[in-house]
């Protein structure tokens, strides 16, 4: 239960890969915590580090040094508090299972009687406004859908903290735009704390109530940015709003400068 104390807590992460042509720092001293509840974007120029870091928060990697701490426990290996979707939905979907199919898998290694679990399935396809789609197959379906179903079957798990990396860089705008507001809904109505990366500055800004702007590679937060919009958005009135030019002005030029290089980058800082 929330305590006051931080969900997550990311403390002096390192993370260096070796390999055959030497060692590769791409993550060089990373700080943060993020709170029960809350939504935050990740940003950063390309290849800077950012899948290195969620590799590391959801324990498919570990750390060549710091913490990862998840309420308060290290997180050791993959944790069953965590949902990850990706972008590759065409990969993270079985195309023998159904829909429904899909989204009931990993209950399946939960013990709960199979009328919860139906039900747990339903309200989460309810959630992605695909109940109609349950006994389809994902190769039925278009990409948003199939992402709608990987998102479905995250929810349904319950998870502590919904990791998303890049999840909707695949599908067109129209569609993107509607899964961005399928996010919001999901965090106001279900409080669900979300991880989200993307390459997108605006999509940041639109999505998060903070967003973290990393450095180049080796990789450190170079700004902790409050999103001071108003909880309640959308497409055409949020992006209007000055304040959201002037944020997506302020991490676009962050970007810009980390692009530079990482004599560039300076210590985290908070503006609200
Ligand atoms: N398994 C690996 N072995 C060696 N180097 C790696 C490995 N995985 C990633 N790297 C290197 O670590 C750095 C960060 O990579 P990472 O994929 O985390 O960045 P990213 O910000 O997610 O990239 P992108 O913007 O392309 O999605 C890059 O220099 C990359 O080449």
């Amino acid at each position: 239960m929330p305590d006051g104390s931080p969900l997550l807590r990311v403390e002096h992460l390192r993370k260096v890969y070796a390999s055959a042509t030497g060692d590769v720092e791409a993550v060089a001293d990373l700080s943060f915590t993020m709170d029960h509840g809350e939504l935050v974007c990740i940003v950063g120029p390309s290849g800077c580090g950012k899948t290195t870091l969620l590799k590391c928060l959801a324990g498919l990697l570990r750390p060549t040094s710091g913490v990862v701490e998840m309420d308060g426990s290290p997180v050791t290996g993959p944790s069953p508090a965590m949902a990850v979707v990706f972008q590759e939905y065409g990969r993270s979907l079985y195309p023998w299972l159904t829909v429904r199919g899909n989204v009931e898998l990993p209950l399946r290694h939960q013990k709960l009687s199979r009328a919860v679990r139906d039900r747990t399935v339903s309200d989460a396809l309810e959630a992605v406004g695909l109940p109609h789609a349950a006994r389809s197959h994902p190769w039925q379906l278009s990409g948003g859908m199939q992402q709608r179903v990987a998102i479905a079957r995250a929810i349904a798990y319950r998870p502590e903290v919904l990791i998303m990396d890049e999840p909707f860089a695949a599908v067109d705008a129209q569609t993107r735009a509607d899964l961005e507001d399928l996010v919001r809904e999901l965090h106001l109505t279900r409080g669900i704390s979300t991880v989200f990366v993307t390459h997108d500055i605006d999509e940041s800004v639109y999505l998060g109530r903070r967003v973290l702007v990393l450095s180049h590679a080796p990789t450190r937060v170079r700004e902790d940015l409050v999103i001071d919009l108003p909880p309640e958005r959308d497409q055409l009135t949020t992006r209007a709003l000055p304040r959201f030019t002037e944020l997506r002005t302020r991490v676009y030029e962050q970007i810009q400068r980390a692009k530079r290089g990482p004599a560039e980058a300076g210590p985290a800082i908070s503006v609200g």
